[in-house]
């Protein structure tokens, strides 16, 4: 299917997130890789976005031209109203500090730190003091209240998890990028977690994009794109774990795996 021929869900929120025309290329001569070949895509507040495909179709060279960690080769990619190839390193690093948040699969959670004091590390080093109502919020909405005073150690993997997952949202980022959020635990707290995610979203009007491999995962989202050769080359709304999973095998059925 062409990438304009796919089927768009209805949508009201504003775009915060866009990429126009985004082409990233590795390399040069016989190792060059086309990694994202002339991608349009855009992210709107309140919607809960899955990105899936074949190792190495990219996912997450996607993420990381959206949240300005790596540079495009060509094309466009917008947070809110910023272009982010007009952007020095330290304004990229002040645009990533302030506008986006992550979620990877390792925690990385500071040992030496309490709960509270991991959630509201990248704010104290920006020098800003989160909003303590919506702190509030969050730590509500992810059961994390009685769990404040703990370090790490002290938590299970999944709560773990949530703690960082209320890192992400604290500074109230335009978007939370989240790759292979659960793919470090059981399928009970990777559900949960999933579940909060979408609770962000549905709840708190977070903008939510989650890299996974697993239609389960994909199946709490709103939408799931699927990328192959480094384009979109679908879309499905309000998916289901067997709707994704049928789409899967199609697109291995037409060789469209690596
Ligand atoms: N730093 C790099 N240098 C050279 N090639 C790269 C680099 N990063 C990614 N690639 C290549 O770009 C393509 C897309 O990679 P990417 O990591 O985005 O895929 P992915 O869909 O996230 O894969 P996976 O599911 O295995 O994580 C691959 O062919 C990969 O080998």
């Amino acid at each position: 299917m062409s990438p304009t021929a796919v089927p768009t869900t209805p949508r009201t929120g504003a775009v915060v997130a866009r990429a126009t025309g985004l082409s990233k290329v590795y390399g040069a001569g016989e190792t060059r890789v086309t990694a994202l070949d002339a991608v349009d895509v855009a992210f709107r507040r309140g919607e809960f976005t899955a990105i899936m495909g074949p190792s190495g179709s990219g996912k997450s060279t996607l993420m990381h031209c959206m949240a300005g960690l790596d540079t495009v080769s060509s094309g466009s990619v917008r947070i809110g109203d910023t272009e982010l190839s007009a952007l020095g390193d330290r304004q990229l690093t002040r645009l990533r500090r302030d506008k986006v948040g992550f979620v990877f699969q390792a925690f990385n959670l500071l040992p030496t730190l309490t709960a509270l004091e991991n959630i509201t590390l990248p704010m104290d080093i920006a020098g800003r003091r989160p909003d303590p109502e919506w702190l509030q919020e969050i730590v509500n909405a992810l059961g994390l209240s009685g769990r404040l005073a703990h370090r790490p150690n002290q938590l299970s993997g999944g709560q773990q998890q949530r703690v960082a997952v209320a890192r992400a949202l604290t500074s109230r980022p335009e978007i939370v990028f989240a790759d292979e959020p659960t793919g470090n635990l059981d399928s009970r707290a990777g559900a949960e977690l999933l579940g909060f995610l979408g609770e962000s979203v549905r709840a708190l009007d977070q903008t939510v994009v989650m890299v996974t491999h697993d239609p389960v995962a994909a199946s709490y989202a709103d939408r799931v794109l699927f990328l192959a050769d480094g384009r979109i080359v679908d879309e499905m709304p309000r998916p289901t774990a067997s709707a994704v999973l049928d789409r899967m095998k199609a697109f291995e059925a037409h060789g469209r795996t690596s």
